[in-house]
């Protein structure tokens, strides 16, 4: 099963603890992220959920020091002393710590010492001018009057200099307007934010209870909360669940792409901060944005063209060694990232197993690991069980000691397989298992050795959950002047299409009398056929029935009965030729828990199929193929 030799995980080496070397099998998307960073593109990571988005760009947000020089900065608002409701945000190179004496000043227009010596300067010659035209007897009163000259132009300018600058904020105290430090960046950042996260992204102005204006409110530059947009400049801005990205935030991100620099402005209409707007403050970065395949249909065209890398990321990967390998080294990584048992060999080959069946086939494994990773951590907690249920059980024990461990505990094969089969880990997978459970004591489905004519066993998915169950098909003709082709409890436009495909395939087999099937001449202008899914209630919408269904009709049309042993999924073509389904191993596994003996499947499907004991899959390839299998004749 894998390269190594070994018992439990325990003996395997540790995990490189470099969460670039421990994305599994996305090696491409990898390359192309680490590239769109080094050369300073934009990006978008879209794939199923789970399949390692945010991992990756985490990864490449640990090793940001090796691309490159970085200038740090730190981030200031300040006060606008003309306009208050303008605060002035400022980028500065450096550390703040050692900038910190050197923040600017608020300058207040205090005269400057070269004014003040010219305005000296010329308060002295006006006094001599007025010295030298008193008669000597004034001389005394002359110099008085010109010490007051000099005196009242010092006061008036000084004073006249701080009145006009509080004129616009009087009462404001110096407290009120020192400068604020909104944010320090001393490393290349990594900025996350989610999409409908407004604030968090563009930024905001806090709302101030008392008015917002000093003595008694909190000036606007002290309630400024800078965006992550802002944050991540000279980095990346990493946004995931673009679903829910507002159409209007994707306008601020268009803006801020294209000039590099997004003021901020309350976003709350009904708060003090809604007046409020600072210059535009600079934000230069990376853009990485992470949804699922069709959220990239909500993004605008503008932004969407601005992305210069756009990756879709695996689901699943081959079934190889060299991969086997690789889900081997994502339980370790598992178990020691979340400090779990160790699991046994047989433990590791079920995690394998199961990574082949949620990927569809037994040539493939899945990529969704974040699914694997659950299951791990459930195993590992069914792992513990036992000492749970004896700390449970001496609860009430007055003299109840702590455990001992006994032993070390291991997550062991049983375990994992009882996570899956229970869907523990999926909500929709339980609400099938559910509602299977309830319908199967109905015995409605129970597969018999008495042939019957017009009915069949088929086989779906149920929903999103990736269970299968059976289905009973029930076919009936009447003779009638109105021959037409009714369909009962089918929904989806495909499964309707697929029908009446079926329901015309099976009138033209007989028609043209070449099936391997006693021969009857049978009048088809007066046939009214109904077909019914029975007791179906799960929506029946893809084309998986038509092969069952064909057989149904040619069976209630030629009245020869069909046995009642098996379970049969397959699409059809034109010709009769069998075409492969989707979600095969569900299916086959519902045929095996209703209790079917055989189970007939397209050949095609055959590469998908992950071995199991219990049931004969028998692969098809035409309706030729099936009908001696299948009809009582
Ligand atoms: N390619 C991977 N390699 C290793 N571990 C993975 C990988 N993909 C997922 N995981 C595991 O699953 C967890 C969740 O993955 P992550 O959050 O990156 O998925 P996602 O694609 O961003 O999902 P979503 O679309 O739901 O946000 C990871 O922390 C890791 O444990």
């Amino acid at each position: 099963m894998f390269s190594v030799k070994f018992k439990t995980t325990e003996e395997l080496p540790e995990p490189s603890p470099r969460l670039i070397d421990q994305v599994i099998g996305q090696d491409e998307a990898v390359k192309i992220v680490l590239s769109a960073v080094k050369n300073k593109r934009n990006a978008i990571l879209l794939g199923e959920p789970g399949v390692g988005k945010s991992m990756i760009v985490k990864a490449v947000g640990e090793i940001l020091d090796e691309f490159g020089e970085f200038t740090p900065y730190y981030v200031i608002a300040k006060p606008n002393l003309k306009n208050m409701e303008r605060p002035i945000v400022e980028v500065i190179d450096g550390y703040y710590k050692e900038k910190k004496k050197e923040l600017p000043k608020i300058n207040f227009n205090a005269p400057s010492p070269f004014t003040l010596l010219i305005v000296m300067i010329i308060a002295i010659l006006v006094s001599q001018m007025i010295i030298k035209t008193m008669p000597a007897d004034y001389l005394l009163a002359a110099v008085a009057i010109t010490s007051m000259i000099v005196l009242i132009f010092g006061f008036i300018i000084v004073f006249s200099s701080l009145l006009g600058a509080r004129a616009s904020m009087p009462s404001v105290s110096p407290s009120d307007l020192e400068p604020v430090l909104l944010y320090e960046c001393k490393k290349r950042p990594l900025v996350r934010a989610s999409a409908y996260n407004v604030t968090r992204l563009l930024g905001d102005v806090k709302h101030c209870p008392l008015g917002g204006k000093p003595p008694l409110g909190t000036p606007p530059h002290k309630r400024i909360i800078l965006g992550a947009i802002h944050e991540a400049h000279r980095g990346i801005l990493y946004v995931d669940e673009i679903k829910t990205m507002p159409l209007e935030v994707q306008d601020y991100i268009l803006t801020a792409l294209q000039d590099k620099k997004l003021p901020i402005s309350g976003r709350n209409p009904n708060s003090s901060g809604a007046t409020v707007e600072t210059n535009p403050i600079p934000c230069d970065f990376i853009l990485i944005m992470s949804g699922n395949m069709d959220d990239i249909y909500n993004l605008r065209a503008p932004l969407v063209d601005r992305i210069d890398y756009k990756i879709v990321l695996k689901d699943k990967m081959d079934n190889t060694l060299e991969n086997r390998d690789k889900i081997l080294q994502f339980i370790v990584q598992e178990i020691r990232n979340n400090k779990l048992n160790h699991m046994t060999y047989e433990a590791c080959c079920e995690i394998v197993k199961i990574a082949q069946y949620l990927a569809g086939s037994k040539d493939k494994l899945t990529l969704r690991l974040r699914l694997l990773a659950n299951i791990i951590k459930m195993a590992n907690d069914l792992a513990m069980g036992k000492e749970i249920e004896e700390i449970l059980k001496n609860f009430k024990d007055k003299d109840y000691k702590p455990l001992e461990k006994k032993g070390k505990v291991y997550i062991d094969a049983e375990h994992v397989r009882k996570v899956f089969e229970s869907g523990i880990y999926s909500m929709e997978k339980q609400v099938a298992i559910n509602y299977i459970k309830n319908f199967k004591r109905y015995k409605h489905i129970v597969p018999n050795d008495t042939p019957k004519v017009g009915v069949i066993y088929g086989l779906a998915v149920l929903g999103r959950g990736g269970v299968g169950d059976v289905t009973k098909i029930v076919v009936q003709i009447l003779e009638s002047k109105n021959p037409a082709t009714h369909l009962l409890n089918i929904s989806g436009d495909i499964a309707k299409h697929s029908i009446t495909l079926a329901s015309a395939l099976s009138k033209k087999l007989i028609a043209n009398g070449k099936l391997p099937l006693p021969k009857k001449d049978i009048d088809l202008s007066d046939k009214e056929i109904y077909i019914q899914f029975s007791q179906s209630y799960s929506k029946i919408d893809g084309d998986s029935a038509t092969a069952a269904v064909c057989l149904a009709i040619i069976s209630a049309l030629l009245e020869i009965p069909l046995k009642q042993d098996f379970a049969i999924t397959g699409s059809l073509d034109l010709t009769g030729n069998i075409l492969a389904v989707g979600g095969i191993n569900e299916k086959i596994e519902a045929a095996k828990r209703y209790g079917f003996k055989r189970v007939i499947i397209p050949e095609a499907n055959m590469i998908d199929v992950i071995e199991r004991e219990g049931i004969e899959i028998i692969p098809a390839k035409t309706l030729d193929d099936i009908i001696p299998l299948v009809f009582d004749y």
